[in-house]
């Protein structure tokens, strides 16, 4: 990013203290999140993080040349506030393995937090490390060579992890960040059947010094863009090539033990509880399923992002109407269902905030049997057609076969093929979960409404 004039450089008042926190995933999110807490932590400065980018270096570059700081901009319709946030020590390329391993070689680093998407788990039909895969099967090569540099999430982690036991640098706490259900089962589950498949005594000392923990994270934040950092120049009067972006509203829900300690991030907001999952299956149903509605319905009707799509009525009905068969499966009462989709509804009209549905809508083959598809086959085992579930299954096929927001997808290759043969409806679906062919009624109706939908 660049901006055509300049102002002040971001600058740490002191230097950043050694690294205590380990992140891979440098993207948005952990910065408007996880560190953000860490900033607010009144301990905070006793944990300065180094984040790892997923692929790309550009952002690590960006963030090295600001020594880690960056601003987060808080848009509300009434105008922004600015925060530099300073927990960010240090910014690391993904392909700086020799800084990787040396994090997790020391006996002061304790937390390694991820946000690497749903598809960065790289996860089989089972929900267990996919070894057919290609990168997977390479990772598990250079795991088992010892000198070799893994590419995937759960190789990089498994790398860290054998080098931290190599180093008796005792036990640790991994912290998933992602809209995940069960993300730190889910993640135990992956990194244990890697290890086991490059070592047993491995996944045995995983098992015995590493505690996952499980988290609900929720705020929304766009991808940062052009004007964001002409903004931050106008607003601040400094020059920030990588600001982030993102709304007032902050929840972080955590479960689970920090054998290496922790900032006090209670203190920050955080909750930490026994069970994350109420919480979890709230926030993924309610506010993510609705995004997934709205970012198929809201383009497939011309919109751009969420705040224009929630105003359009047709896209409103469809998110009600999810609504109103998710919340059948809450544990709560109606009175604080009603209160959270209200703040939902607001949280969605934020006309400060450019949340593309382009960006939400990548991935759906992800996303939606975690946010949509428990819905769906609840309301059918009940013997109901649930028009939101099917509305918003309806347009995410809709939205591949016109080569829409869908079509930005981990699985694109087969997306792709399914979209152009013929049976796309039926070839679609059996790209989110094989089994939704074996219900008849269900694929009629999804055909209908892909056709009432306007393909
Ligand atoms: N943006 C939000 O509003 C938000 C809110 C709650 C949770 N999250 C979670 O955070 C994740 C990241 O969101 P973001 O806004 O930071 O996105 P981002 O694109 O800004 O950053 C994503 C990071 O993940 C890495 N990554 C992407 N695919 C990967 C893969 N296959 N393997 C390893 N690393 C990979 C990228 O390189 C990048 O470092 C989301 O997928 C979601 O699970 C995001
Ligand atoms: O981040 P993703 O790509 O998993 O999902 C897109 C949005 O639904 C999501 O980012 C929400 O904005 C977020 O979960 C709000 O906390």
């Amino acid at each position: 990013m660049s901006t055509t004039s300049q102002g002040h450089a971001l600058e740490r008042e002191r230097p950043a203290g050694p690294v205590r926190h380990v992140h891979l995933g440098l993207g948005s999110f952990f910065r408007a999140h996880q560190a953000w807490y860490t900033d607010n932590a009144p301990d905070g400065a006793e944990w300065p993080i180094a984040a790892f980018s997923g692929r790309s270096a550009a952002l690590a570059e960006r963030l090295t040349t600001q020594d880690g700081l960056y601003t987060l901009v808080t848009q509300r319709p009434e105008g922004n506030t600015y925060d530099v946030v300073g927990s960010l020590a240090r910014a690391h390329a993904a392909s700086d393995v020799e800084a990787w391993l040396a994090y997790f070689a020391d006996p002061g680093v304790g937390i390694v937090t991820t946000t690497v998407t749903e598809a960065g788990y790289c996860r089989g039909a089972d929900g267990g490390i996919d070894t057919e895969r290609d990168d997977v099967a390479a990772d598990l090569m250079a795991l088992r060579s010892g000198d070799g540099r893994p590419t995937t999430a759960p190789g990089r982690l498994v790398a860290g992890l054998a080098h931290r036991r190599d180093a008796g640098a005792g036990p640790i706490a991994v912290v998933p960040c992602d809209n995940l259900p069960e993300n730190g089962p889910v993640l135990r589950g992956v990194l244990l059947g890697l290890a086991d498949a490059v070592d047993p005594a491995l996944a045995a000392w995983i098992e015995a010094e590493v505690s996952f923990v499980s988290t609900m994270v929720d705020r929304i934040t766009p991808e940062t863009t052009e004007s964001d950092v002409d903004g931050v120049l106008a607003g601040t009067g400094v020059t920030d090539r990588a600001p982030v972006v993102t709304e007032p509203f902050s929840e972080w829900v955590l479960a689970g033990e920090f054998p290496a300690g922790r900032p006090d991030w209670a203190a920050a907001g955080a909750l930490f509880v026994d069970d994350v999952a109420p919480h979890e299956t709230r926030k993924l149903w309610m506010l993510n399923g609705a995004h997934s509605t709205i970012a198929y319905v809201g383009s497939l009707r011309g919109h751009g992002n969420v705040a224009e799509a929630i105003a359009d009525p047709q896209v409103r009905d469809a998110v009600d109407a999810w609504w109103s068969e998710a919340r059948q499966g809450l544990d709560v009462s109606a009175e604080v269902v009603d209160d959270y989709c209200a703040a939902l509804v607001e949280r969605f009209a934020n006309t400060a905030i450019d949340h593309r549905l382009a960006q939400i809508g990548t991935d759906g083959s992800q996303k939606l049997p975690v946010r949509v598809l428990p819905t769906l086959r609840r309301e059918r085992a009940a013997g109901n057609m649930p028009h939101g579930a099917v509305t918003a299954l309806s347009a995410w096929v809709a939205s591949c076969v016109r080569g829409g927001v869908a079509c930005r997808d981990a699985r694109a290759d087969e997306i792709r093929d399914a979209a152009a043969g013929r049976n796309p409806v039926r070839d679609l679906l059996t790209i989110l979960d094989p089994t939704l062919l074996d219900d008849a009624p269900l694929v009629t109706a999804v055909v209908r409404r892909v056709e009432e939908l306007g393909l």
